[in-house]
This record gives structure tokens, C-alpha cells and sequence, in this order.
């Protein structure tokens, strides 16, 4: 879903806003700020100089370059955001890069910029992600990646998986500044409410969402709330969507990197685990691609104690087996209700209503191994 699912991202963005607001660290203040904003209106040559003179505001090493010292490239372009290469070639003949990211217009309405800006912030000092280098009126720049994006195929080798497994459990350990309590639920029922309270002015979208089962659907999320509620499961600073476009890889280097913020919070380390298993499908969402049990106790092994995998117990093993697959639903329940709100609020041309079916489907034909599952894990040590 990766570039379809950056529009309308969080709902509870006012909610989270009043608590941002009590929380006093903002962004570092040795992070260069420009008052500047770039126009993603403007055609591509004039969206360069403005650049140029932006970078230049940014960075005073940079500000009596002659701009023909500069280049600018696209290296992505949702609709979202729009990221640019620049690259400088500096005074002692050193050529550096960085992206600038553009934020599409009206997207501060659905993404809370202050709180990526934030956990950026601390994530990128713990060595997560690209380097935060500066902060403008509509935009960030950051250190530029060289490295690939992952491919769904590719997450799932046996090397890779021990290396995000690794990086997971430490991006999990990152203390941000603010609110602990977990969003999954919270997340859910905004979701719920407004997704069952919309209208669409399309009437073949209009018909598909009226046969939506929305009292149905909100016992699932109930149930499932209650279930997991059970696991007593570890809250954590959790990335939230972890899919391969946002796992970078220098081959050189063998060096991996998360990328993409926006949907960080705290949260169920269940929750992210499961997420990224279910993106073990892919973009066409074949789900018949989720880790088996062998698979998913490789990751496990690594995230749970990295320096001697082997020796981590079949206890553990099957505790986090459960807490993860029960939290896989609520994968599930979370894009899809997502989704239906994309549906009629995004400008992407994606098939979201179809986008719904399939999750809710896929949480309906997992729902009753895993309720099974984590059943008899309640009742009984080595039952599972
Ligand atoms: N700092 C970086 N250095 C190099 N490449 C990057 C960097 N950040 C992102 N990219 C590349 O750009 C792609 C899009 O990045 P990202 O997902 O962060 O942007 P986005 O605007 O949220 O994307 P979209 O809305 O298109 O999904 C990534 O998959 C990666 O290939």
C-alpha cells in the first residue's frame, strides 16, 4: 500500500495535538530553521532556484555558492510529499547530498508534523532513518540514503529478517519525549466513527459502502480489544508500517535502514510486529505470503535476544507467537477502516472500498485460529 496509504493518516491528530502541546521538547533548536516555504505548484525549473536559495537560508556553508555548484533531481513524487536530491558541490570540491522534502498541500490538516518532527528527532540521535538537517516553513531536509528500497521478497530472507528483527527491537527501546499510552484503540474507534458516518457523492462508491456491516464490524474490533487486552502486552515506541518501501538497504555496506515516520507512535510491540508480517503480502496483498511459524520464530529469535538467538526459549518464543498473531488482526481492522475513510477523502485514484474487503475478509478467515490460539494459551502452559 506503501504510496496509496500517505494521505489521510491520523485522526487523532487534534487529540494528539492538546497532548503535544503539554509535552514542552520540540524540535532541536541547533537544527537550522528557515522561515522560507517552497511552492509544489511551481513548474520543476523554478521549484529548483527556490531550492537553491532555501538550502542556502538552511546552510551557511552553502549561502555564497554560485548556484550552478548545485543539482536538483526528484527522487519521489506522491502526492504527499515531493522529494527532492540536492546535491552541492562545496567550496573544497566535496560533493554532498541531501533530500528536501516538500509536504503536499493540506496534508498539515492529516499528518501531525510536529509530533514526526519530534520523534525524527529522537529516532535519527538514536541512528534511525536519514539525519534531520533542517526545518522550513513547509518542509524538512534530511541526509540523503544511499541505499535501495526492499522489495516484499527481499524482507523476507532469512539474513534480512534477522537484521530488521535486530533494529526493530532497538528502535523499540527509543524513549520519545510525550505521551506513552498506546494508540491502537484509540486509532481504531476514531477510525470507526468517522468511517461509519460518511457519505459518498460517487453512487457506485456510495452502494459498495452501504453494504458495509458497520455494527458487525464494531463487535469484531470489541472482541478483539478485549482479547488482547489479556496479553498484557509491552508498549513501545512502535513504527506502525513497516513495509518494504520503508526499509532501505546499502548492499555495500550491508546497512539497513527504517525510514518513513509518519505513523510512529507508542503503541503494542505486538501491533508492529503483526503489521510487518502482514506486509510480508506484498502490494498485490497475497496474504497466503505470511511468515509461517518457523518463519516468524526466526524473526523472534533475533528480536528477542539478538546476540544468542538460539538460545532464546520455546516459552518465549511461543508467548510472542501469540502476542503477535492476535495483534495481526488488529492489523487488519486498523487499514481497513483506514481505508474507507481514504476512500473518500483521498485524491490517490486507489480502489480503497475494494482495499477494505480484502482486509476485513483476511481478518475474518484468520479471526478464529488465532482467538483459538491465544484461548489456549490462557489456559494452559505448553498447549499452544
Ligand atoms: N533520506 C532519503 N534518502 C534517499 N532516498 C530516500 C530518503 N527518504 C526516502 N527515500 C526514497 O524515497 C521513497 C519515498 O520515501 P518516503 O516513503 O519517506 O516518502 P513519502 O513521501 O512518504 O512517500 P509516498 O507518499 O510516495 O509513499 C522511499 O521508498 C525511498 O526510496
Amino acid at each position: 500500500m506503501g504510496g496509496t496509504r500517505k494521505i489521510w493518516t491520523a485522526m487523532d491528530i487534534e487529540a494528539n495535538q492538546a497532548k503535544q502541546n503539554n509535552c514542552n521538547s520540540t524540535v532541536d533548536d541547533s537544527i537550522p530553521h528557515s522561515a522560507l516555504s517552497v511552492d509544489t505548484a511551481l513548474s520543476f525549473p523554478l521549484m529548483v532556484s527556490c531550492v537553491i536559495e532555501l538550502c542556502k537560508d538552511l546552510f551557511g556553508k552553502w549561502a555564497k555558492l554560485d548556484d550552478s555548484c548545485f543539482s536538483v533531481e526528484t527522487v519521489s513524487g506522491g502526492i504527499t510529499n515531493l522529494l527532492l536530491k540536492v546535491s552541492a558541490k562545496e567550496e573544497n570540491g566535496d560533493n554532498v547530498s541531501v533530500t528536501v522534502r516538500l509536504y503536499g498541500p493540506n496534508t498539515e490538516y492529516v499528518i501531525n508534523r510536529e509530533r514526526e518532527l519530534q520523534a525524527i528527532k529522537y529516532l535519527s540521535a538514536a541512528g534511525f532513518g536519514a539525519k534531520l538537517l533542517g526545518v522550513f516553513a513547509n518542509g524538512m531536509v534530511q541526509s540523503f540514503i544511499n541505499a535501495r528500497t526492499l522489495t516484499p521478497s527481499d524482507m523476507r530472507k532469512p539474513k534480512l529478517v534477522a537484521e530488521i528483527a535486530k533494529q526493530l527491537r532497538r528502535f523499540h527501546q527509543v524513549e520519545i519525549p510525550g505521551s506513552k499510552e498506546p494508540q491502537l484503540w484509540v486509532d481504531i474507534f476514531k477510525f470507526f466513527e468517522k468511517a461509519s458516518a460518511l457519505q459518498f457523492e460517487d453512487i457506485d462508491k456510495q452502494l459498495i459502502y452501504e453494504t458495509i456491516l458497520f455494527e458487525e464490524v464494531r463487535k469484531e474490533v470489541t472482541q478483539l480489544k478485549e482479547l488482547t487486552g489479556l496479553l498484557n502486552a509491552p508498549v513501545v515506541f512502535a513504527h506502525n508500517d513497516l513495509l518494504s518501501g520503508n526499509l532501505m538497504l546499502n548492499d555495500e555496506h550491508d546497512k539497513l535502514y527504517f525510514i518513513d515516520f509518519e505513523y510512529g507512535s507508542y503503541n503494542y510491540r505486538g501491533f508492529d510486529i503483526g503489521n510487518h508480517f502482514n506486509e510480508y503480502a506484498g502490494y498485490d496483498c497475497d496474504y497466503s505470503l505470511y511468515p509461517s511459524k518457523d518463519e516468524q520464530y526466526h524473526f523472534f529469535r533475533h528480536y528477542l535476544q539478538p546476540e544468542k538467538p538460539y538460545e532464546v526459549s520455546e516459552k518465549d518464543l511461543e508467548s510472542l507467537y501469540v502476542e503477535t498473531n492476535t495483534f495481526m488482526l488488529a492489523s487488519h481492522l486498523y487499514w481497513a477502516l483506514w481505508a474507507i475513510i481514504q476512500a473518500r477523502m483521498s485524491p490517490i485514484d486507489f480502489d480503497y472500498l475494494g482495499y477494505f474487503f480484502l482486509r476485513y475478509n483476511e481478518y475474518k478467515r484468520r479471526k478464529e485460529m488465532c482467538f483459538s490460539l491465544a484461548q489456549s494459551h490462557f489456559s494452559g502452559p505448553g498447549t499452544v
